[in-house]
């Protein structure tokens, strides 16, 4: 889709976690328009993986909607329909089959309603071969077809599980933190990766690598102590004196601070 005509497809309004009387999320607000790779920061604890867990269902809110694609409130839906509806989550740690090949751990993803066994033994159709291929050539790992998928490095492994995602077309991606424990240059590589992705796919990553998010952000969420704390550029966020607090735990200088942005 063309940047200039993005429209909402997802959109929080007033999101509140309550864990037994502790608020995770607080009234939270967050829009993701078509097409989008968003940044979601702040400190630990600020509520960001349960606003992930939110969005997949995972969590239930106590307050509040999640609206998809414009109209429907998946709030009340159970975590696989909202998945079906086409909102994908990746954990920190990958689930992939270590003892297949990444083409048969590619293969058991695109046929995900079958068993193993018998997504392994159908025959593939020409289509199904070259959108298998197409996946591989994207995250990278076309040469590693036929390697055991355990024996990828901890990056590879991550970019095939984020192949596996997209063989099963979600709309929507959310990603926990996706480049920790990766090499300088897995990372960029991951960078690229998400940003072709947004190209047709909408991203939510959650991230602690700030050196990850300014070169790859164009929109960033912090949030802090559930709530909302800033929204905008990467530049906007770093000359707010606010999201400085919270990351350094003192409040900055307000002159200093401008003087240097
Ligand atoms: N199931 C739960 N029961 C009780 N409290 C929880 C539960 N899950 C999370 N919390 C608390 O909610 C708050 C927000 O947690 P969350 O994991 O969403 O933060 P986060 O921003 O993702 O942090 P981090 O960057 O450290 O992963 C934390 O104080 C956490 O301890």
């Amino acid at each position: 889709m063309e940047k200039g005509m993005e429209s909402t497809i997802l959109q929080c309004d007033g999101v509140t976690v309550d864990f037994d009387g502790f608020k995770a999320v607080q009234g939270m607000n967050f829009r993701l328009e078509k097409g989008e790779l968003r940044f979601l920061i702040g400190p630990n604890g600020a509520g960001k993986t349960t606003m992930l867990d939110v969005i997949c269902g995972k969590v239930k809110p106590t307050i509040g909607k999640v609206l998809f694609g414009g109209k429907v409130d998946i709030t009340r839906k159970k975590e696989h329909q909202i998945a079906e509806l086409g909102i994908g989550r990746k954990f920190q740690t990958p689930s992939i089959f270590p003892t297949l090949t990444v083409f048969e751990n590619l293969e058991i993803a695109m046929r995900q309603n079958r068993s193993v066994l018998a997504a392994l033994r159908a025959k593939l159709r020409a289509e199904e071969q070259e959108r298998i291929e197409a996946q591989l050539e994207m995250i990278g790992l076309q040469e590693k077809a036929s390697w055991r998928a355990g024996g990828l490095s901890h990056g590879e492994k991550q970019w095939l599980e984020i192949g596996m995602m997209l063989l099963q077309e979600p709309e929507i991606l959310l990603l926990d933190e996706p480049v920790a424990g990766m090499t300088d240059n897995e990372t960029e590589k991951t960078g690229e990766l998400l940003r072709a992705i947004s190209q047709t796919q909408s991203i939510v990553v959650v991230e602690h690598d700030m050196e990850f998010v300014r070169n790859f952000a164009s929109k960033v969420t912090v949030m802090h102590e559930g709530k909302l704390l800033k929204e905008g550029s990467m530049e906007e966020v770093q000359r707010d004196d606010r999201v400085a607090e919270v990351y350094l735990g003192k409040r900055r200088d307000a002159d200093a601070g401008r003087s240097t942005a």
